[in-house]
């Protein structure tokens, strides 16, 4: 049985249609992630799954079964738009938001100074929402979305306004989730971190999922397209091998792009009888450049 299953899920606002027959499933222990341009429907998605809005058409269903008022205990959310009472205290807060989800205000006040230390922010426990940095404020929302160890996690760009530093820390912590079986489902701009984080995901345009399945097989299904060369010198000649569209020199050899995979042959075997080749490979698209593709010069949907 799948944690989350949405199959053919429909959305409309008035005329327009948010969300266009999607269909995926989210395995225990697993991060998924839902990517897609500005207005692509992540958000509608997600607010879909937490029952705060009706599909128009298609099903949702959690463990097999459809939405019932009991999975909010089990639900964590963080939306894109931070959801807290900016003149209530931190403690007051993620302790009667984990009360809501069924937790005991002491479970719940000692788990929230576990995960406070862990965010080498401990003094915040005292302070109103409104006296916090905005990446605090991003932090204690994560807190709170995770206080209550939810089984089924939401995270609506979550990293967004963090430094690299908490950006790092928070990772760390949802790759932990992750790994002691809570399910999530996460959106982003940021394509690095599905790469990181994600096995499997979903590309949305317009509401419709244009590109979907495992990364590896994402991946495998556009051509690789660039050639990194660590050479003992300068190599003559690489611009002229047919399917090479573009030669950049780099401090130790070059970065070449081609639009023929078969030329990646050629030039190792030009640039061999040359000089001493140090490296060669031949670059797997990143998820950008998926995404560029797939989604290309319409993302302003
Ligand atoms: N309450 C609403 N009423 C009318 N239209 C809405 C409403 N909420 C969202 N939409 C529309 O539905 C579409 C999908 O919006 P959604 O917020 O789900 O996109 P998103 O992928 O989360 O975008 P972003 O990356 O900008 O957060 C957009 O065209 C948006 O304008």
């Amino acid at each position: 049985m799948k944690p989350l299953q949405l199959q053919e899920v429909v959305k409309q606002y008035g005329d327009k249609t948010a969300v266009n027959g999607l269909s995926f499933d989210v395995e225990e222990g697993e991060m998924y992630g839902l990517l897609g341009a500005n207005g692509a429907g992540k958000t509608t998605t997600m607010r879909m799954v937490l029952g705060l809005i009706y599909p128009d058409g298609g099903t949702i269903q959690y463990d097999g079964k459809p939405f019932h008022s009991g999975l909010s205990r089990i639900f964590g959310y963080l939306p894109e738009e931070r959801g807290m009472y900016p003149k209530i205290k931190v403690s007051e807060q993620v302790t009667y938001l984990a009360q809501l989800r069924g937790m005991s205000r002491k479970d719940a006040d000692s788990n929230l100074k576990y995960w406070l230390e862990r965010f080498n922010v401990p003094e915040n426990y005292n302070k109103k929402i409104e006296e916090l940095s905005k990446g605090n404020q991003q932090k204690i929302g994560f807190i709170a979305s995770i206080v209550h160890k939810p089984k089924l996690l939401i995270l609506d760009e979550a990293f967004s306004g963090l430094d690299p530093v908490n950006v790092e820390l928070l990772k760390e912590t949802v790759k932990e989730l992750r790994d002691q079986g809570t399910s999530i489902l996460f959106s982003t701009h940021r394509m690095e971190h599905v790469e990181e984080l994600c096995r499997n995901l979903t590309i949305l345009q317009k509401g419709k999922a244009v590109l979907q399945g495992s990364l590896r097989d994402l991946k495998s299904r556009y051509p690789r397209e660039h050639v990194v060369l660590r050479t003992s010198g300068a190599v003559e000649g690489l611009q002229s091998i047919a399917g090479v569209s573009d030669v950049q020199r780099t401090d130790d050899g070059y970065r070449i792009r081609i639009t023929d995979e078969g030329s990646a042959q050629h030039i190792l075997q030009t640039a061999m009888t040359q000089v001493n080749v140090q490296q060669f490979e031949l670059k797997e698209p990143t998820l950008n450049e998926i995404f560029i593709k797939a989604v290309g010069s319409e993302s302003n949907a």
